[in-house]
């Protein structure tokens, strides 16, 4: 297993071309937040929308939409209920979120379905929270889907139900198994996170108990999405990402008791800053 390495950040993040856009920088759409989760959809919107996305369009229950907007008005909110909507806005998308506050109802597993019947190859698909336990539970009623775009973010519970592995079980070896199993890459979440790509095997060497918060995977999810929405569609993004969400809460875990994912956020664009990397100019974003 392999550590990531410090210098992964510079390498991933570029500083930006001049001649670029919103529409440079990818667009996500993020999927979830029923009546009793809204707090997650919130931060995970949040956290994509200052990881430096283009354009983020968030999908949600319509209870939700005051709250998102006013906690990240750079988001756009549609009704997860009006299915000609969602659908063009996930053909335009670069990269979608499905899961944070989702929950398990019927309403949840029909939107994780159409998502996954109408994923195209060159989109990248993160499957977080909720969306994880409904697919764990219903895959044999799931459509026929890609899955080397996928990327599963459990943490151990979730990816006992996933993998079947018990949590006690859940060795390098075997983990690698199901990873090989379900083919998609799988980010499984805890003190020292590992990450499972088709290839290698990874483990974050940061982290700290003070990111024990409701809400912080919320918050990793958007990262992802927000790295992979505008870097390339490589492993080393979503090492990045993941490294730079520890590497904030270390850095805030210095002088806070707990680090609350809504503070993380807002460190987000000046961590990313402090890693921007002035040797390569990127021609093409996508
Ligand atoms: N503000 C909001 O709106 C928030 C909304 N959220 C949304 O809620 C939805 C449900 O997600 P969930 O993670 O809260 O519940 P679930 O999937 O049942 O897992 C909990 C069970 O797993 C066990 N467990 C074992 N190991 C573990 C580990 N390493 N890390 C964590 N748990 C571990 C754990 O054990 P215990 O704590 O009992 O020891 C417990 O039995 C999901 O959509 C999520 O996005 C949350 O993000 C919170 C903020
Ligand atoms: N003790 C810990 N040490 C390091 N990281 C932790 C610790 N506890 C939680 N985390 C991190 O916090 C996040 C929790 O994710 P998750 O359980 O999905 O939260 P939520 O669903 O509430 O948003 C993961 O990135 C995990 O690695
Ligand atoms: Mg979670």
């Amino acid at each position: 297993m392999k550590l990531i390495y410090a210098e992964v950040l510079t390498q991933t993040i570029q500083k930006r071309p001049e001649h670029s856009h919103k529409g440079s920088y990818g667009q996500v759409v993020i999927i979830g937040g029923n009546k009793q989760y809204g707090g997650a959809i919130q931060l995970c919107s949040a956290a994509t929308v200052y990881s430096g996305a283009g354009l983020t369009t968030t999908v949600t229950d319509v209870q939700n939409h005051a709250a998102v907007h006013a906690m990240v008005p750079e988001t756009m909110v549609l009704d997860w209920n009006d299915t000609k909507a969602v659908t063009n806005q996930l053909k335009k998308a670069t990269v979608i979120v499905i899961g944070p506050g989702l929950g398990l109802e019927q309403g949840a597993f029909s939107l994780l379905s159409f998502v996954l019947e109408h994923l195209q190859t060159k989109q990248i698909c993160i499957i977080d929270g909720s969306a994880i336990t409904l697919y764990a539970e219903h895959k044999e009623h799931l459509p026929p889907h890609p899955t080397q775009n996928l990327i599963f973010t459990p943490h151990e519970m979730e990816w006992q139900r996933l993998s079947g592995i018990t949590i006690a079980e859940q060795t390098p070896e075997k983990n690698r198994q199901a990873q090989q199993q379900l083919g998609a890459q799988i980010v499984l979440k805890k003190h020292r996170t590992e990450i499972y790509t088709a290839k290698q095997t990874w483990k974050n060497p940061l982290g700290t108990p003070a990111m024990a918060t409701g809400g912080m995977g919320d918050t990793l999810a958007g990262m992802i999405a927000g790295f992979y929405a505008q870097f390339p569609h490589h492993t080393q993004t979503l090492l990045a990402a993941v490294y730079l969400h520890s590497f904030i809460a270390e850095k805030i875990a210095q002088t806070h008791y707990v680090v609350l994912p809504s503070t993380l956020i807002k460190e987000i664009p000046l961590a990313m800053k402090l890693f921007e990397s002035f040797q390569e100019t990127r021609t093409s974003l996508h």
